[in-house]
């Protein structure tokens, strides 16, 4: 699998306030968003273009777009974080919902909401998901859009888990992963070590309340 650590000096400091226990939702969600530019700006760096007739001010001149803009899918809740960011870099994107919350004890993922185009045979789809622990949830996204025909998907993510990255590759789904880190682990409860803690609860929460 094509893997993807964006390394950079403003990256690598938008993430530390990001992991920081002492930010606030509202700090941790701006930084969420900041790096959510730059990881989508890394990860469609080689996508095709079109070129266009436009004209300046002062001459006729060619002009490009993107030849197939992709679909956006946040997964619920964390990835809602990401979305507005990568849809304001892309204005020409679609974006689907996939809504999954994590068993406690069992660690697998459990779906509650799925809206997704039916034809994805063609378009490029960007998963976009803060945190790769298990790897459940994105595996089980993934496999979602390929059963809808998709067969070049990215899967952005803050902060991966060996174990997640693992789990993507043995899964043999097609994808690629862009990343700001990759971090040393899961501890006991499935959670990234050092990683950010609960990605949905920094921005929005306790689930329950
Ligand atoms: O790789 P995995 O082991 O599947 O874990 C990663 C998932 O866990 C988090 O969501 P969570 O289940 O906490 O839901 P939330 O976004 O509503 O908080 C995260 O946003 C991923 O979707
Ligand atoms: O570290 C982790 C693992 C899963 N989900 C999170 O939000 N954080
Ligand atoms: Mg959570």
């Amino acid at each position: 699998m094509d893997t993807h650590v964006v390394a950079h000096p403003l990256a690598a400091a938008l993430l530390t306030t990001m992991r920081d226990r002492r930010s606030s939702n509202p700090a941790f969600r701006a930084a969420l968003r900041e790096l959510t530019h730059m990881l989508i700006y890394e990860a469609i760096r080689d996508a095709e273009v079109e070129e266009f007739d436009i004209t300046t001010p002062v001459a006729p001149a060619r002009g490009v777009r993107l030849a197939n803009p992709p679909l956006l899918v946040p997964v619920l809740r964390a990835g809602l974080g990401m979305v507005e960011q990568a849809s304001s870099l892309i204005p020409q994107s679609q974006v689907g919902f996939v809504g999954m919350a994590r068993d406690e004890h069992t660690f697998e993922p459990v779906p509650y909401l799925e809206s997704l185009p039916a034809d994805l045979a063609g378009i490029p789809v960007y998963v976009l998901d803060p945190m790769l622990a298990t790897g459940g949830s994105m595996v089980h996204t993934i496999e979602l859009l390929a059963e809808r025909g998709a067969t070049d998907v990215t899967a952005v993510c803050v902060v991966a888990a060996p174990e997640g990255v693992a789990a993507l590759e043995n899964s043999k789904l097609p994808v690629r992963l862009v990343t700001a880190g990759i971090d040393e682990g899961l501890n006991e409860d499935a959670y990234i070590v050092p990683g950010l803690g609960d990605a949905g609860d920094r921005q929005f929460g306790p689930r329950n309340i």
